[in-house]
């Protein structure tokens, strides 16, 4: 049995800090929200989008924001190789997104290959105006696709043998990120 260590990657308090700048670098490239959607990806990037999502509107002030999740489960080019089993979590999209700027929200991005899959995903809702990439982790040097993020929270460079881990303290009782290694 391999030896699994882990170390911390970001603490809540970095977290938060992050979250912050996220949210505000949304505010100054669409304001109002008013033809924004923020879309969150299936399963994990759901609770990054939720936290953005109120951080604007209580701290920003922000009326109204268009908020939707994404499954991506079915669209994935490789299924994860059957390396685990496929479990289907809810789209919740109850909004137009034609001519909308969509801006997709994830925890990690690594290969790309999720991204490609909920652009994929997306076609079936209409045709936005533009989409824009959100997410929380860049794993640089990783990628399978030429995808990069509009706005990143923070990049590492992980090996392939390691994992990033983030945990919510809604989901998992704690604001934290690891880089696991497996
Ligand atoms: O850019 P990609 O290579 O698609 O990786 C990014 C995805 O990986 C993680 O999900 P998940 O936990 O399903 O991936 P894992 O099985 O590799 O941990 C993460 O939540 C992203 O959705």
């Amino acid at each position: 049995m391999p030896i699994m260590s882990q170390k911390v990657l970001l603490s809540s308090k970095e977290i938060n800090i992050i979250l912050h700048r996220l949210a505000c670098q949304l505010l100054e490239n669409h304001l109002s929200f008013e033809n924004t959607v923020l879309i969150g990806i299936q399963p994990r990037g759901k609770f990054l989008a939720q936290r953005l999502t109120k951080i604007l509107k209580e701290e920003y002030k922000v009326n109204q924001i268009n908020l939707g999740f994404l499954d991506i489960t079915f669209y994935r080019d490789d299924f994860r190789r059957g390396e685990k089993t496929l479990e289907a979590t809810k789209t919740k999209i109850d909004f137009l997104i034609e001519d909308k700027n969509v801006v997709l929200i994830d925890d990690v991005l690594y290969t790309g290959r999720s991204i490609n899959a909920a652009l994929t995903a997306l076609q079936s809702f209409g045709r936005p105006k533009d989409v824009e990439l959100l997410c929380l982790i860049d794993r640089r040097f990783s990628r399978h696709l030429p995808i990069q993020p509009n706005y990143r929270g923070r990049q590492v460079d992980a090996i392939n043998d390691e994992k990033v881990k983030v945990m919510w303290e809604e989901n998992d009782g704690e604001d934290i990120i690891y880089l696991v290694n497996r």
